[in-house]
């Protein structure tokens, strides 16, 4: 599938078998989240564009490449995608920070929108949108659209787990979107969750289970 992007560089398997573990407390269930947005981070964003600055080194003056164009924002979907924006930031620092609010009904599985607030103007920049969980689709199908009405156009995501159904579904409806994807689970059981996955990302970083 055109820009979609399955990770397979084994630090980053090896760290999401460890969140999958039940037994991965609160603690080192954010410290992995964060190190696997640092290495999913470094795989999407090589394509950020380079410019050519002028600098003087010790020995003389150069031109050497450095980031050009309008600064990143990086969108985390609340709550779970908040624990992967420290590992965005890591490696862009000066990167902006948008929040969207949506929260999946226990029993429609439907997203629920409760907060938005980006960056202003959006229209620029690169958008790196962040949330462990790919399920159904639809709260991820959601963000998008929320970015894309306040003028967002270069959008990429990122999950560290997804469902075939969910990525199929954003893909179809958002093909312009770039998705970058930890790992494609199995199936969804029949409480939309992800099989094996990993439970229920929101809670296992913030210890509410
Ligand atoms: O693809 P979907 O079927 O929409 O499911 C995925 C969404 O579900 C989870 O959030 P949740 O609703 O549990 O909110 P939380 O992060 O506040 O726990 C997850 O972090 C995604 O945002
Ligand atoms: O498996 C799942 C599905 C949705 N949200 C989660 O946190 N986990
Ligand atoms: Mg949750």
């Amino acid at each position: 599938m055109e820009n979609v992007f399955i990770m397979d560089h084994p630090l980053i398997q090896h760290k999401i078998s460890m969140l999958r573990n039940k037994n991965t407390g609160t603690n080192e269930f954010r410290k992995l989240i964060e190190e696997i947005a640092v290495l999913m981070g470094y795989e999407a964003l090589r394509d950020l564009p380079l410019e050519d600055v002028e600098v003087e080194t010790p020995i003389e003056t150069c031109m050497t490449p450095m980031i050009s164009g309008k600064k990143l924002a990086v969108v985390p979907v609340l709550r779970a995608g908040l624990g992967m924006v420290n590992g965005i930031t890591t490696l862009v620092p000066s990167a902006k920070i948008g929040h969207i609010g949506l929260y999946r009904d226990p029993e429609t599985h439907e997203p629920h929108e409760y907060y938005c607030k980006l960056p202003d103007p959006i229209e620029q920049r690169l958008i790196v949108v962040t949330d462990p969980m790919l399920a159904t689709g639809g709260s991820a199908v959601d963000a998008v659209r929320m970015i894309k009405a306040h003028g967002g156009k270069n959008i990429k995501c990122m999950f560290v787990i997804a469902a075939p159904q969910g990525l199929e579904r954003l893909h179809k409806e958002h093909p312009d979107v770039q998705i970058y994807v930890g790992h494609l689970d199995r199936e969804l059981n029949d409480h939309a969750y992800i099989c094996p996955g990993l439970g229920d990302a929101g809670d296992r970083i913030f210890g509410t289970i």
